[in-house]
């Protein structure tokens, strides 16, 4: 019993497959003392079999072909049953040279007895084999002992095996869900950011956000249209916060504000000596936007010889630095804005059209705010608690009727204005109290009022209501189509009515 025990406890303590080999064959040799005793394992392809043991208590280690027959191991698997052969010499094939020279040590009575170890189901996992004098290996095959210490050690390996295979489930299992909960979280993080960034509540700007998620997982140029001050670089800077370059740079020019004669240089840099005045290597933006997005705003203001290059580094991801010879290579990702009707300007022959169609792979439109005046109250709200935070001020609010006179105002200058207006009757509006329109410069305040559309008109010019109902809404809907590009679909749900209802207005009142 204490030997059984001892013996149980040395099996269950063996825990990966080398570790219960080893000591399974140490217990055999110990146990039967043979003159040589070898495990051969089969490899995952059952082609190889990697042998270890000893012999004249010498390590030994020997790889084996397993259809090669010149070695006696490959038979007694290839037969799948136990074989004895009383002596190695003349009674085994032992062609194999390594195999004679391992045992050519043990003298011309030695025998071989081999036995296949196989799974429940009779699939081969390894083979034993056993040296000594013929007498001795056919006591052994004999015997059970022997058969039942394979039947052992073949459980126990399969039980590690099967462990083995549940664990590394397990780990692909943990793998794949942390990877599920990063790209979750990371999803989360840029909910997040488009939605402190880019602030509104309108369908449009909704539209948008889903739109810039969509553009940071792919890696097409991005072409942002949208008047000034409506947003386009918020979005542009989304768009690369939103994608796999965050962590790189963001590089951005402003096509309209650099003199012609300089584009070149400050998108591909130059070298020592290119011209006179060049001193010193320059590295261009291009070159500093590698791995990151190149933005490039006020696309449309670039020079025709200039389009031609930029398409063809668009192209080829390569560009020459004035002076140099050899051409450099840059990974970086194109985003360009305008505010003008580029398509306009490729018809006039302003810009070119295959560059046009380059820029274009993906095409983010962003509405005037007059056509989008939903967002308007949380902008106000946005920069009003901008504004307090950056003094280290409590948030104030915006006096309603202020709201309702900003609501009828057009905003030539979109976005950017609101925010100008805002910050000057912020500074000037008393410490704590609303933000109201009074607080306004006289100038400023009659811009506002200038502007102010039908909300305070009188409606004298109104004849026929009928009529002038039809004009409003042909006018905001031919807004909304022009906005989404045609797309009724699109157009009914940012109008909360059913398409419908909206393709029956457009024959109405003719709009398309
Ligand atoms: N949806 C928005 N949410 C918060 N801030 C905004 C939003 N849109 C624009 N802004 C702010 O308005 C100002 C102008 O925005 P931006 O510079 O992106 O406009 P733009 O279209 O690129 O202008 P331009 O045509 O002059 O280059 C910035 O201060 C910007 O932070």
């Amino acid at each position: 019993m204490e030997q059984a025990l001892a013996f149980a406890l040395a099996l269950t303590s063996q825990r990966d497959e080398p570790h219960l080999c080893h000591w399974w064959l140490s217990t055999l040799n110990a146990s039967f003392q043979p003159k040589g005793i070898l495990l051969g394992m089969l490899d995952v392809s059952g082609r190889q079999l990697a042998c270890t043991g000893w012999v004249n208590g010498q390590a030994v280690e020997l790889a084996l072909v397993v259809d090669d027959f010149s070695h006696p191991l490959a038979h007694v698997l290839q037969r799948a049953e136990p074989c004895t052969w009383d002596s190695l010499h003349g009674g085994a094939r032992i062609e194999h040279a390594e195999f004679r020279t391992l045992f050519s040590k043990l003298g011309q009575r030695c025998g071989l007895h081999a036995l296949p170890l196989t799974d429940s189901s009779g699939k081969a996992l390894a083979v034993l084999a056993l040296l000594d004098n013929g007498a001795t290996l056919t006591d052994w095959a004999q015997g059970a002992e022997l058969t039942q210490l394979a039947q052992v050690f073949c459980n126990q390996l399969t039980l590690i095996r099967d462990l083995g295979r549940v664990r590394r489930d397990q780990s692909v299992l943990r793998d794949s869900l942390r990877q599920i909960k990063g790209e979750g979280e990371r999803l989360r993080q840029h909910e997040k950011r488009l939605t402190e960034q880019l602030v509104g509540q309108s369908a449009v700007i909704r539209g948008l956000r889903e739109q810039i998620s969509q553009a940071g997982r792919h890696k097409l140029s991005v072409l942002i249209q949208g008047e000034t001050g409506s947003g386009k670089e918020v979005v542009a800077q989304l768009v690369h916060q939103c994608s796999d370059r965050a962590a790189k740079p963001f590089v951005a020019i402003n096509c309209a504000a650099i003199p012609e004669n300089l584009i070149e240089s400050e998108l591909f840099g130059y070298q020592k000596g290119a011209f006179s005045g060049a001193l010193t290597n320059k590295i261009g933006l291009v070159a500093q936007a590698n791995g990151g997005t190149l933005f490039l705003d006020e696309v449309g203001d670039m020079p025709l010889a200039m389009q031609a290059k930029l398409l063809r580094v668009l192209e080829t991801r390569s560009y020459r630095p004035l002076g140099a010879e050899q051409e450099s290579h840059s990974d970086f990702r194109l985003i360009a804005a305008t505010h003008q009707p580029l398509s306009r300007h490729v018809e006039e022959g302003h810009f070119r059209a295959d560059l046009y169609h380059r820029l274009c792979q993906c095409l983010l439109l962003i509405a005037p705010l007059r056509e989008r005046m939903d967002d308007l109250p949380v902008l106000c709200q946005h920069f009003l608690a901008h504004f307090a935070a950056q003094d280290d001020k409590p948030p104030v609010a915006l006096h309603k009727a202020f709201l309702k006179q900003l609501q009828g105002y057009d905003f030539p200058g979109n976005v950017r204005e609101l925010r100008n207006l805002l910050e000057v009757a912020y500074a000037h509006s008393r410490s704590g109290g609303e933000v109201k329109l009074d607080a306004l410069p006289p100038e400023l305040r009659d811009r506002v009022s200038a502007r102010l559309p039908p909300a305070l008109d009188d409606y004298n010019h109104i004849r026929d209501l009928r009529l002038a109902m039809q004009q409003y809404e042909a006018s905001v809907i031919g807004a909304r189509l022009r906005y989404f590009r045609g797309d009724r679909m699109q157009v009914a749900e940012s109008l909360n009515i059913p398409k419908r209802t909206l393709d029956h207005k457009c024959q109405k009142l003719e709009v398309n």
